[in-house]
């Protein structure tokens, strides 16, 4: 049977699986809380992005945001499926790098990139930095003469988009920490740096509206304003990007309420308005790159939690707490996210009362989901929180002390651990003593 709605069935046993494995024998094989993801789904995801670019004769990238999850098991995935990969950071980078990822092929990001991690990447030749910001622009000329190396730059632009989504992962408005604004003079002056730099190849530009967005109207705005700086430039200096690199942000299913488009859907819209775009102003079409994190892992990953305590408060609510939370999953607490859970256990059963699920970490704040229906639950049942591939892990922490868990990959009917739950001595591993 499957799951309504989500790439998860169930079986025989009533319980959840997720790639053709039994979720609750995974709980007891590896312990909880445990991340497990359905590869296959993850490798259908690239596909659908690189394919659609083929099938529309598209020179294109296809970039995976390694800030959804960065691992080395994950990374060789997509470096399998033949994507690029966008890093944000000097971890992002070296991660990239030791999992075997072609340097040409890692764009880097960043509103605050180090002379370290700018030094890192020109020793590493990697394919493109998105210059951010001037302070970069000046540390990376720095770094590039004293290396006497050329490197390809995209320009962030912020397009003055307002996405629909929560205001913590807007990106692409006017107020925004990132990129040069397009509309009071910065994105011209920061054009003419990189354009007129013997070491800077002023490849094209770059903008991301913002995640978890469910249509494909903003990105198409943002294109044709991004044109619109395109035309001042053509006229003023005969300039044609090679590249133009639209971001990430497709959405995907949480809970019930998400209504997620087709993948296909956005690269069609990207490029057919490119093309038009392109086309009135008489230039070559760039080639389209986009950078997709959430949508690639995220629905294809859920979290396996034992529940332990249970609270009934009459005549206000039913809380259950799990052996995870905040510490594995942020999103809820930063964010106000939803997420839907079922009892991986006893996914057959009909749902006869409401809980609220925390988690236990010592904050009132550390709820995972808010009034959940499930059956009569019990501690030492198997709760399943779907889509938490993206951004659970990578957000992870060690508040209270308590271990990173672990990260298991299914595919063809087989499970893999890819990440090791951490120890208490990985825990202390950087402390050092004062006596
Ligand atoms: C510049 C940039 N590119 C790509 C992404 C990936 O976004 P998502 O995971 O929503 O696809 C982000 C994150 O929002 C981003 O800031
Ligand atoms: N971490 C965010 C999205 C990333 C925003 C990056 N610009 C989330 O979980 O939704």
């Amino acid at each position: 049977m499957v799951l309504n709605n989500y790439p998860f069935t169930m079986n025989e046993r009533g319980h959840l699986e997720i790639g053709g494995i039994d979720t609750v024998e995974l709980a007891s094989k590896y312990g909880t809380p445990l991340y497990v993801y359905d590869v296959s789904l993850i490798r259908q995801r690239c596909r659908a992005f690189v394919k659609t670019f083929q099938n529309l004769g598209v020179k294109a990238q296809v970039a995976y945001a390694s800030k959804a999850f960065s691992s080395i098991a994950i990374l060789q995935v997509m470096k399998q499926e033949g994507l690029s990969v966008d890093v944000v950071s000097e971890g992002e980078l070296y991660t990239a790098l030791q999992a075997g990822v072609d340097p040409k092929k890692i764009h880097m990001h960043g509103n605050n990139k180090s002379r370290r991690e700018l030094e890192m990447a020109v020793e590493n030749n990697i394919g493109c930095i998105v210059v951010d910001n001037f302070y970069e622009i000046e540390l990376l000329t720095e770094v590039l003469e004293q290396a006497e190396k050329k490197i390809d730059c995209i320009l962030r632009v912020t397009p003055g988009i307002h996405s629909e989504t929560h205001q913590y992962i807007i990106t692409g408005n006017e107020d925004s920490k990132f990129g040069f604004d397009l509309q009071n003079g910065q994105a011209d002056q920061a054009f003419q740096l990189v354009k007129d730099h013997p070491y800077l190849n002023m490849k094209g530009l770059h903008c991301h509206i913002g995640s978890q967005i469910f249509d494909t109207e903003g990105f198409v705005q943002a294109t044709k304003i991004l044109f619109n700086k395109l035309r001042d430039w053509n006229e003023g200096f005969a300039y044609a990007p090679e590249v133009l690199n639209l971001g990430g942000g497709f959405g995907i299913r949480y809970t019930e309420e998400d209504k997620p488009l087709p993948l296909e859907n956005y690269v069609e819209r990207l490029v057919d308005t490119v093309k038009q775009e392109s086309d009135a102003l008489q230039i070559p079409m760039p080639e389209i790159w986009i950078e997709p994190g959430r949508s690639i892992v995220g629905d294809a990953g859920l979290t396996l939690y034992t529940i332990g305590s249970k609270k009934h408060i009459p005549g206000i609510r039913d809380y259950i707490s799990v052996d995870g939370g905040m510490t594995d999953n942020i999103r809820p607490a930063l964010y106000q996210a939803k997420y839907h859970g079922v009892l991986a256990n006893r996914v057959r059963e009909k749902c006869e009362e409401i809980v609220s699920v925390a988690g236990k970490c010592c904050e009132s704040g550390d709820m995972l989901i808010w009034d959940l229906p499930v059956p009569n639950v019990n501690s030492g049942d198997i709760l399943a929180i779907l889509s938490t591939g993206a951004y659970g892990y990578s957000m992870a922490s060690n508040y209270n002390r308590i271990q990173r868990a672990a990260v298991v990959f299914v595919e063809n009917g087989e499970d893999k651990l890819v990440i090791r739950r951490e120890s208490y001595e990985d825990i202390i591993s950087h402390d050092l003593s004062y006596e």
